[in-house]
């Protein structure tokens, strides 16, 4: 059994909690505030209606969550131990010695700290080897980064563990290989942060403005491409040399003022916190949680689909859950080709739905269009196959909307091949959600010659794997609907 320990479980141990919970964890929480169940339910909550979407496959069974009075009972068979209690090094430090008197020496203990290096946290431990950093971005459930800093007292495969471990939850661990204050990340959120301070302070923008700024340029950019590379594309044809010699001397111009801290005074905060409240205290926090969460699962999403950045990251990991959970990629995988074939089953995410609230009706085709490409997978028309100049079009489909489909709802298509011959495939799709049927899909398929673009009879291989499963799924009674046109008179 995976089982990981939350100690402290505020915003980040919260994320925490859910990263692990939802990716078929157990997980153990102490965290001595009497309303940490609350919250960490609220973000939970947040979680279970986001997390699933970044998914084009179904995330296992979400794992067991309780609470402990102690340290010690929360740490009990964890393998893998958070540490997210409020930045106060000495806090951390006396942690870490009450964890080490309790936990598996096997364990690992990251710590979520934003800026103590490694070495810190493991000054007063009495096995600084299980110790490392593990800093996550909010919201942890989604955000893939988690910047891993350990030390050369942590052996190579304790830190070769820990990767995997947060690759197996879907995380992207960066390797921070020498340690430093506030790590990678941290270091440019600060000098952002500084310089937006002093623009504030100096009265030249509002912190409204400051996020216009961001948001509506460079923050997109720098969401799928980072810094060097979107400097490089900036260089034009010319690329990295030609950026640097056109903004070089900029470094020697007064466009920043990063060396100075502003003071951090009463005023100054009064001043940011009131144009803040201004511009978003019209919402509550959980309120802005959801849309940045629906905002970065929607274009998280866009980059899966170029399979790019954190995109490649998501596209990994649906691979890992979708061999984890057994699903069917080749006919040797098909338990009882009698029965109808599981090609898709996944949660519905935010950006397949409507203004009606529901499943938008392309994403019930979007679906079946999945369900009908994995079908092709496993007859042996897969991407190696394509490449030799065979594959199928869709010539005619027929979807029926029979329920609906909200927001995280785990949804599965059953297939059936109802005829296959020559170079056609009769396929019937069912959707479900549970035991309520959602739609039907029923679609006709030719084979063609990618280089003709015309029917072509399918490899003796396809052509035999589809004769198998039509042949087998015959004594299934007709499926209702089948055959059926748009049959309103007019
Ligand atoms: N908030 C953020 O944006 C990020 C914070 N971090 C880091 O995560 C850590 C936690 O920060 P947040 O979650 O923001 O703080 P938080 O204040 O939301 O949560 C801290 C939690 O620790 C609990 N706690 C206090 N003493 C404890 C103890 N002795 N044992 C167990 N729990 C205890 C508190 O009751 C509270 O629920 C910090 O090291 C912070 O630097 C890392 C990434 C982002
Ligand atoms: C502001 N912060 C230093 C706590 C930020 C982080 O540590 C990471 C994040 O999520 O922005």
């Amino acid at each position: 059994m995976k089982t990981a320990a939350i100690i402290g479980g505020g915003v980040i141990g919260g994320g925490w909690a859910a990263r692990f919970l939802l990716n078929g964890w157990d997980v153990r929480v102490f965290d001595p505030d009497p309303e940490a169940t609350r919250k960490i339910g609220e973000v939970l909550d947040n979680a279970r209606r986001s997390l699933p979407g970044l998914s084009d496959t179904a995330m296992p069974e979400e794992g067991r969550l309780s609470f402990h009075e102690t340290m010690s009972e929360a740490v009990q068979g964890a393998q893998w131990i958070q540490e997210s209690v409020p930045e106060r090094l000495e806090l951390k430090q006396k942690v870490y010695q009450t964890l080490q008197e309790h936990c598996d020496a096997g364990a690992i203990l990251g710590s979520s700290t934003s800026g103590f290096k490694p070495s810190e946290l493991q000054g007063c431990a009495s096995r600084p080897e299980q110790i490392m950093v593990a800093h996550p971005f909010n919201p942890v459930y989604l955000m893939p980064l988690v910047e891993l800093v350990p030390t050369d007292k942590n052996p190579p495969e304790m830190v070769e563990k820990a990767k995997e471990i947060l690759t197996g939850v879907g995380m992207f661990p960066l390797h921070v290989r020498k340690e430093i204050d506030a790590h990678i990340a941290d270091r440019f959120l600060e000098a952002v942060w500084r310089e937006a301070l002093w623009l504030v302070k100096d009265g030249i923008a509002t912190t409204e403005e400051i996020d216009e700024a961001i948001r509506m340029g460079f923050g997109i950019r720098w969401a799928q491409m980072g810094l060097f590379d979107t400097y490089r594309v900036a260089g034009g044809e010319a690329g990295m040399k030609h950026f640097m010699a056109q903004f070089g001397p900029a470094l020697e111009w007064p466009w920043t003022k990063l060396m100075d801290v502003p003071e951090f005074t009463d005023e100054l905060v009064d001043l940011i916190a009131g144009q803040s409240d201004a511009q978003s205290g019209h919402m509550s926090i959980r309120e802005m949680e959801r849309i940045r969460d629906n905002n970065i699962v929607s274009m998280m999403r866009a980059l899966k689909a170029q399979d790019f950045a954190s995109g490649a990251v998501l596209n990994a990991h649906d691979k890992r859950l979708s061999s984890e959970a057994g699903m069917v990629r080749c006919m040797a995988d098909i338990a009882d080709p009698a029965q109808p074939v599981v090609t898709v089953a996944r949660a519905v995410p935010v950006d397949w739905l409507d203004y009606n609230g529901h499943m938008t009706e392309s994403r019930y085709l979007h679906a079946f269009a999945d369900a009908t490409d994995r079908l092709m997978e496993i007859v042996g028309c897969d991407q190696e196959y394509i490449a030799t100049g065979g594959s199928f079009f869709t010539a005619e489909t027929h979807i029926r909307h029979i329920d609906e489909a909200h927001l995280g709802a785990r949804i599965e298509v059953r297939t059936r091949v109802l005829n296959a011959e020559g170079k056609k495939m009769h396929v019937w799709h069912e959707m479900y959600a549970g035991d309520r049927l959602l739609a039907t899909g029923e679609h006709i398929l030719i084979h063609v010659s990618l280089e003709t673009r015309r029917p072509a009879p399918p490899s003796e291989e396809i052509a035999e794997n589809l004769r198998t499963l039509a042949a087998a799924q015959a004594g299934l009674p007709a499926p209702e609907g089948v055959g059926r046109h748009v049959g309103q008179p007019r």
